[in-house]
């Protein structure tokens, strides 16, 4: 699966929530799509997921415009926020009806997945506690089987163990039938490892788009007087920086992996990076 965004700007009236973003992904993978609160990030979900029309810019999957496009949107599993079900429905009959709308929807695992987190079926949407109501958009994203699978804070209301079961179920199904997972958090740091690729939004611009699977290895914060960090930042990517006293601190993604001076160097947490970033953007400084 392609996903193909060509400067995509969404305005609400005045209020611009994505300001001309373009970028490419491309799966089976799974994606971490980050930024803090009003980001854009929901947005954009609401456009790849069909519901939006975009303002300006494009919009393809595999090739084809989203909006309107009935054979793409079978293609696509949204589970929203905010839990898109029918509330009148009981758990089993909201479950049932997914058969209609995902081509690939398998019912042995939704009811498995029933049990797993306890689900009961005869249930009214309406009535589920928050968990439990995360937990059936969880079992309705990974049943669907959609090749784009996508989760919007995914877990609100889910405790520790529950979070860990969707991270399990998540691997495994990868493992099983790879697709495109796309995965909007604000747990950042508790779910980070399971992602390729990494994506961050901020203040409706595209900050940072990396393949996450070699962060370790080039993402990197070095410390020490202006004259050192700049030597050994010579031939890398700056992708932010900061004085403090008389330290120097920046943050690089190297091209290589040979520092020119001999500095203190860290590893960056995808969260602490996040911070970073936004703050850089809100300093009026470009990637
Ligand atoms: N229906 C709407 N009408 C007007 N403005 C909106 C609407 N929906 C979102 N916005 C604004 O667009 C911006 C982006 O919002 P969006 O919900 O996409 O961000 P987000 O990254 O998903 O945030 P959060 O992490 O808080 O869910 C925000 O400034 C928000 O106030």
């Amino acid at each position: 699966m392609k996903i193909q965004v060509s400067n995509v700007t969404k305005k609400y009236k005045d209020k611009v929530a994505l300001n001309n973003v373009s970028f490419t992904i491309e799966g089976p993978k799974i994606v971490g799509f980050l930024g803090h609160n009003g980001a854009g990030k929901t947005t954009f979900l609401n456009m790849l997921s069909g519901i939006l029309p975009t303002t300006n810019g494009e919009l393809r999957v595999n090739g084809m415009h989203v909006f309107n496009t009935a054979t793409v949107l079978r293609d696509i599993c949204f589970v929203a926020e905010t839990g898109n079900f029918q509330m009148e429905m009981t758990v089993d009959q909201s479950l049932k009806a997914n058969r209609y709308f995902y081509p690939n929807w398998d019912e042995e695992l939704a009811r498995k997945l029933l049990k797993v987190f306890a689900l009961p079926p005869k249930a009214k949407v309406k009535s589920l506690s928050k968990g439990m109501s995360s937990a059936l958009g969880i079992i309705t994203g990974l049943a669907s089987r959609a090749p784009i699978t996508i989760f919007d804070e995914p877990y609100i209301g889910l405790d520790v163990a529950g979070r860990s079961k969707f991270y399990d179920l998540l691997i495994e199904e990868q493992e099983i039938d790879p697709r495109l997972f796309i995965l909007s958090t604000h747990l950042i740091d508790e779910v980070s490892n399971l992602f390729d690729e990494v994506l961050i939004l901020n203040e409706g611009e595209l900050l940072l788009q990396k393949d996450y699977l070699e962060w370790d290895e080039t993402i990197l914060a070095i410390r020490g007087s202006s004259e050192e960090v700049a030597n050994a930042a010579i031939g890398h990517e700056v992708i932010y920086e900061q004085t403090f006293m008389n330290e120097k601190m920046a943050v690089l993604y190297l091209k290589n992996p040979v520092l020119n001076e001999e500095v203190k160097a860290e590893r960056v947490s995808l969260q602490d990076l996040l911070v970073y970033l936004s703050k850089q953007q809100k300093e009026g400084y470009a990637l």
